[in-house]
């Protein structure tokens, strides 16, 4: 785990990643001739279908980030197991999201075991179909209200908006695409252990307007404390009982996809 003194580094100089906007265009290209894939094709690779719990392919709506909310109206690919891949329907898709993986370097040599089938932390690629207005259930979002589970997220994404952050007066302002940045979020793991220090980043897709059918693409890399550490408060205070970073997760993901 990275120490708070490390932490405050990082956020301060934010040019630690090596990750070019060119890059970032081709993993999105590669991921979306996947995305458009027919259905049948693209079911073989179902998240669920693979030894690592959390890597695959998730469909429309199987997700509700807000679990008291219908599922997202997105799909995604998460990369959790360097090892289970749809390769041979879209050439390249497996060499572009190993590498894009292994460029977050500072995350690799601070955390044992990221990559492997003991750290859950995962680069997840999504994409946003367009919206028939007309077929959107009551409280229905691209992506619901939440915060992310782990340490730190990183956000790339598309020119079009829609991503919303919660501010610290409680209003929803828009977090839009800037070319050449990448958006670093807190999560809530982070927040526990930082005791507050740190608060996670409430966040949220909204729909387009009605009538707009663009379509948007985001690649998350959501780091995530190796399964086995355990998460106390670093102030030594009991505001959150330790947790084991694996239950944890595991607990979040039972809520958002509990309804599948
Ligand atoms: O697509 C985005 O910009 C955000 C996605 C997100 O928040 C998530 O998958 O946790
Ligand atoms: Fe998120």
């Amino acid at each position: 785990m990275l120490k708070t003194d490390e932490v405050c580094h990082l956020f301060k100089h934010a040019c630690f990643l090596q990750i070019g906007i060119l890059f970032v265009e081709k993993v999105m290209g590669v991921s979306k001739k996947f995305f458009c894939l027919p259905e049948n094709m693209k079911k073989p690779f179902s998240r669920g279908n693979f030894s690592y719990v959390n890597h695959g392919w998730v469909s429309l709506e199987t997700e509700s980030l807000n679990p008291r909310c219908p599922g997202d109206l997105k799909e995604a690919f998460n990369t959790t197991s360097l090892r289970n891949w749809p390769s041979e329907e879209i050439d390249d898709f497996q060499d572009v999201h190993v590498s894009f993986y292994l460029r977050s370097e500072v995350f690799l040599s601070a955390h044992k075991h990221i990559g492997s089938d003991v750290n859950g932390t995962t680069l997840r690629t999504l994409y946003y179909p367009p919206v028939n207005s007309t077929c959107v259930k009551e409280n229905q979002l691209r992506c619901g209200e939440h915060s992310d589970y782990g340490s730190i997220t990183l956000v790339f994404q598309s020119s079009e908006g829609g991503l919303q952050v919660l501010n610290r007066a409680g209003e929803f302002i828009s977090a839009p695409s800037i070319p050449g940045t990448v958006l670093i979020n807190i999560a809530d793991l982070m927040q526990r252990w930082t005791s507050d220090v740190y608060v996670s980043a409430v966040h949220r897709v909204l729909l387009p307007p009605a009538g707009d059918s663009s379509t948007r693409q985001s690649l998350v890399f959501f780091v995530q404390p190796d399964d086995e550490a355990i998460i106390s408060c670093c102030d030594g205070s009991d505001k959150y009982p330790p947790v084991k970073s694996v239950d944890y997760i595991l607990s979040r993901f039972k809520d958002s996809y509990g309804k599948n």
